[in-house]
């Protein structure tokens, strides 16, 4: 019989992501054949406040790897986000001799987590997300799938708009970061991106190029805005009344969240799984995994919090010259 080398708790936070499941079998997997008890917690902080914790097995993992979602459920826990609810948290953890906490969500789930370690808990993040907004890693888990789904739907549209001759406007997730907009403006080839990282609210100058676009050959356009930017059913209604081109506005939506992971999802989610046990049992204290220049790392997670993640200028380059008809201004 193997001595029990400790206590591993696994939770899924925030807006789920495709790929958050492949995450959680990987720790619980490897924790059980490191010698480790692996505790699956409900709904996120809150499944630990209410104490909704089962000790998993090998099989209880298992046919879930496939799928997008997160079987453990997530939530969004405004108590946990109070300070009193830390503390009742990280008393809970002592309580049920919870060492470690394996958390697998986005920038809002990990300053949950550093401010759970102030009360003695040891906390691992995994980055799971599909809006890739978070500074340390170059990946987090459900930004592939997201964002291949978003280019399949924005792929259909262009098809009808083109029909049409219309201009699209279709909205892309992104709380506040523009990296699904960035890429699908790249991989969609749209005429127009907005992201809330770059967009200078000059409505009037992006209504003239669309013009000007028009002009000079285009058909029909697509504009992709990212839900940062928002208020797509406005814009589509300004761009209509101030270029008589006939638009229409898509919100894509929470689709975007659904779907079995891709691939690169699912291994990338799965090694991070792992990876996030063997740190625990060289160890470690106060982690996050992530990816960088393609290799997975770890790093301390004040340091990764102290670290900012911007849009890369190039890709940005590429998007609005591809998406321009450069001879407009010739004709
Ligand atoms: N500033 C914060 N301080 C402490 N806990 C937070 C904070 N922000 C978020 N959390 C906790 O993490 C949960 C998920 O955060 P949220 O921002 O909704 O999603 P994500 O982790 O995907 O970015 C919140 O419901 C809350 O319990
Ligand atoms: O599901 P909700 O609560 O409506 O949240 C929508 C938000 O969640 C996301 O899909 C993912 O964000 P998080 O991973 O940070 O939770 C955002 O793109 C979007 O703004
Ligand atoms: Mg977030």
């Amino acid at each position: 019989m193997i001595e029990c080398k400790g206590r591993i708790a696994v939770l899924t936070s925030g807006g789920d992501a495709p790929g958050m499941n492949a995450a959680v079998r990987a720790v619980v997997r490897t924790g059980i054949a490191k010698g480790y008890e692996v505790f699956g917690v409900k709904r996120g902080y809150n499944g630990i406040l209410n104490k909704e914790m089962e000790l998993m097995t090998f099989q209880d993992v298992s046919e879930k790897l496939q799928h997008g979602g997160t079987f453990l459920f997530t939530a969004r826990s405004a108590e946990f986000g109070e300070e009193a609810g830390k503390k009742k948290a990280a008393a809970i953890c002592k309580e049920m001799g919870i060492d470690t906490l394996v958390v697998i969500g986005g920038d809002g789930s990990f300053t949950g987590a550093k401010d759970l370690s102030k009360y003695g808990v040891n906390v691992i993040g995994l980055p799971g997300t599909i809006d890739l907004d978070i500074a340390y890693t170059e990946y987090t888990i459900g930004f592939d799938t997201a964002v291949n789904t978003a280019m399949e739907a924005i792929d259909r549209l262009r098809e009808t708009s083109n029909s049409h001759e219309r201009c699209s406007v279709v909205e892309v997730m992104g709380r506040s970061a523009g990296y699904i907009a960035l890429w699908c403006g790249i991989a969609n080839g749209a005429e127009e991106i907005l992201l809330p990282e770059r967009f200078d609210n000059d409505y009037d100058k992006l209504i003239e190029e669309i013009k000007k676009n028009r002009e000079a050959g285009m058909t029909h356009q697509v504009v992709i805005n990212a839900e940062g930017v928002g208020h797509s059913y406005e814009l589509a209604q300004r761009i209509e009344e101030a270029t008589g081109v006939e638009t229409r506005a898509t919100i894509l939506g929470h689709l975007q969240r659904g779907g079995s992971p891709t691939a690169r999802d699912r291994v990338y989610a799965s090694v991070m799984g792992s990876y996030a046990v063997d740190i625990i049992d060289q160890g470690k204290k106060n982690r996050l995994v992530g990816y960088k220049d393609g290799h997975v790392y770890d790093i301390d997670i004040e340091e990764a919090f102290k670290m900012k993640k911007s849009i890369d200028d190039y890709e940005y380059q590429v998007a609005s010259i591809l998406g321009t008809r450069c001879d407009y201004k010739n004709i």
